[in-house]
């Protein structure tokens, strides 16, 4: 993969259309496993573009390669037109967030440190400025505080700001997932399963806070395993399978066509989206291997695939320098931060299996 250190300009809003993220060619082999094979996908600002397909089908490893967790084995990615650069750290900073599969908080952080920590990248002050807390600082400071007050007005977590991020429920970490990403100023913002977990009337709420995130101006790419959500929320979803592209388009279209259904969905799914017409792939590569010769058993995956540990600090957070960490608590994002930069990015479970089209997930 191309790399350089340009980072675009992550403050300024492209207008409605403009393509944010390019990928082109990614290409993503773990030894003799290639999890994403040769996958291009384009993300307009003003879009909010889903990520679908089965277990194991490569999607949390494309965001990965996306987000600078992992370099491509072949191919690039460009935000704004921009080459990425390949750690996840200058990928923030250039203007793309993510939220992880397996919630990642300081959970013995406040709220509001947790949302403090992902709007560090947009703190300038150096360390000097910190430890003497010159005015230029402090005024950083209260700034940052206040828009990090902002974001969870904006997720309605406003009257929780000083509850440790453990005690949230579920949804609620969630979401702060979400502000925490918002925190810094992204032009692009990765969902990893975003409602995984949550019951009907949460996941509902987590579909409002996505449009309203569309809104602002900010491109969202999607990963979920519930349908129903997936093709009520986005204006193109791609389909993967085996690492492979296998169809991109709009919900009407993805969720009407066969080889999806037979890959992936199993039967058509129900949703508040008009019927499916006819299937008109838009990219239609030929038969995913089938052979299975690249495929290698969950299990005998890497040992630095260990399941993720929810305490685990997300990998931007690992490339901060301790000394912009928000809080007193610094020494606990320090360490949780080391565990991050071990990329310890959870493999899928052999026993838990989604289903689609309720998107909760089953015992196998
Ligand atoms: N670090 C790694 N080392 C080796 N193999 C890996 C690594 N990360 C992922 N894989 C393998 O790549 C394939 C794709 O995994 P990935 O987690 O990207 O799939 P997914 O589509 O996100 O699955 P799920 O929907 O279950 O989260 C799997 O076979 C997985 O075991």
């Amino acid at each position: 993969m191309t790399t350089t250190t340009q980072s675009a300009d992550a403050t300024s809003v492209p207008a409605v259309g403009e393509t944010v993220l390019d990928a082109r060619g990614v290409t993503m082999r773990f030894g003799g496993l290639t999890a994403v094979r040769d996958v291009n996908l384009t993300v307009n600002s003003g879009e909010i573009v889903g990520l679908i397909g089965p277990n194991g089908a490569g999607k949390t490893t494309f965001f990965n390669c996306l987000t600078g967790l992992y370099v491509p084995t072949e191919g690039e990615v460009r935000y704004k037109g921009q080459v990425l650069p390949p750690t996840s750290y200058k990928v923030t900073n250039a203007g793309i967030a993510r939220t992880f599969q397996n919630i990642r908080l300081f959970h013995n952080m406040t709220v509001l440190e947790n949302v403090l920590v992902g709007r560090h990248t947009r703190m300038k002050q150096g360390l000097w400025a910190a430890l003497l807390r010159l005015p230029g600082f402090k005024k950083t400071e209260a700034e940052a505080e206040q828009r990090a007050m902002e974001l969870l007005e904006f997720i309605g977590l406003q009257d929780k700001a000083q509850h440790l991020a453990k005690n949230l429920p579920y949804g609620e970490q969630r979401k702060l997932e979400i502000a925490r990403a918002l925190a810094s100023d992204p032009g692009l913002i990765l969902l990893d399963e975003p409602t995984a977990g949550m019951n009907p009337q949460e996941t509902r709420a987590a579909e409002e806070l996505i449009f309203k995130i569309r809104d602002m101006g900010i491109a969202v790419l999607v990963i979920e395993h519930d349908m129903r959500f997936i093709f009520n929320l986005c204006d193109r979803v791609a389909v993967l399978v085996q690492g492979q592209k296998l169809i991109e388009g709009d919900s009407a279209t993805v969720q009407g066509d066969e080889r999806v259904i037979a890959a992936y969905l199993g039967e058509p799914v129900e949703s508040e989206a008009a019927p499916a017409p006819a299937p008109a792939a838009e990219e239609a590569p030929e038969t995913p291997e089938a052979d299975g010769t690249d495929e290698a058993p969950a299990d005998e995956a890497p040992s630095d695939e260990a399941p993720a540990d929810e305490a685990e600090a997300p990998a931007d957070e690992a490339e901060a320098p301790a000394d912009e960490a928000p809080s007193d608590e610094a020494s606990d994002a320090e360490e949780s931060s080391e565990d991050a930069a071990e990329e310890t990015d959870e493999a899928p479970s052999e026993d838990t299996k989604h289903d689609p089209a309720s998107g909760k997930e089953n015992d196998a």
